[in-house]
């Protein structure tokens, strides 16, 4: 089964006088359940293909299907009604509401799309459990730590069932301890959960430990290679 297909994917922007391609033409398929590392040098168009993906933006042609429906041919209202129900984020900035504790925000995307709060909390509980923060649902984001926040963060991509996970250096920010743990954590979510997850990510180790990596050089792919 197909979570993701791209297909010839481009991205341009009007510089001056000339354009700019940050995605000249990718393709590629994403089985369900599958975890992907999208891997490349700084400007190769890493952060253009997951913003697309997760339909924050939109392309300059070439087509993308999730789960088989493209995003896209909804109107502007329903795509981010698709965004919020099926693409889960986790950026290197956490984007928690600062004036909700890591209970409210994990349960906040659940409260959007209209799901009972009860279940919705009993749920957001189950999350934070799973992330290792059952002790520390009451917590502001100013009350922990930055790992904490980032694992409240994945807990509440988690809240609607996505598709689709889209990391985009979750680890960007954090230490190597934490960095390590976050890691496990994607791994441990793609195999509990059978999440399909797309994750941007700087850190060739974390990279390398995942089945596949997309490599991408001035939008373009470089390479697809699958560990065996
Ligand atoms: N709004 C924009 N207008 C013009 N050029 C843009 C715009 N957004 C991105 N770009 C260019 O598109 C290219 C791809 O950018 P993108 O952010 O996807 O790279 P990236 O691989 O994620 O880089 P990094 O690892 O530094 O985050 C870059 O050359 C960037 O300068």
């Amino acid at each position: 089964m197909i979570a993701v297909q791209v297909e010839s994917l481009r991205k341009s922007y009007q510089v001056g006088e000339g354009v700019l391609n940050a995605l000249a033409g990718v393709s590629f398929k994403i089985h369900k359940g599958e975890v992907v590392a999208v891997v490349g040098e700084s400007g190769s168009g890493k952060s253009t293909l997951l913003h697309i993906l997760g339909t924050l933006d939109s392309p300059t042609s070439g087509k993308i299907l999730i789960d088989g429906k493209n995003p896209f041919e909804k109107k502007d209202k329903s795509v981010s009604t698709f965004r919020n129900l099926h693409i889960g984020f986790v950026f290197q900035h956490n984007n928690l509401l600062p004036e909700f504790n890591a209970l409210e925000n994990t349960m906040m995307p659940g409260l959007i799309a209209g799901f009972s709060e009860k279940k919705v909390r009993e749920k957001a509980k189950v999350l934070l459990d799973k992330v290792g923060l059952a002790k520390r649902e009451s917590h502001f984001p100013s009350q922990l730590s930055g790992g904490e926040q980032q694992r409240v963060a994945i807990a509440r991509s988690l809240i609607n069932d996505p598709i689709l996970l889209l990391a985009d250096e979750p680890s960007g920010n954090l230490d190597s301890k934490n960095a390590s743990h976050i890691h496990a954590l994607f791994k441990e979510i793609n195999l509990s959960l059978k999440s399909t997850v797309l994750v941007v990510t700087h850190n060739k180790e974390f990279a390398a430990s995942l089945p596949r990596r997309i490599s991408l050089r001035d939008g373009l792919i470089l390479s697809d290679e699958q560990s065996s």
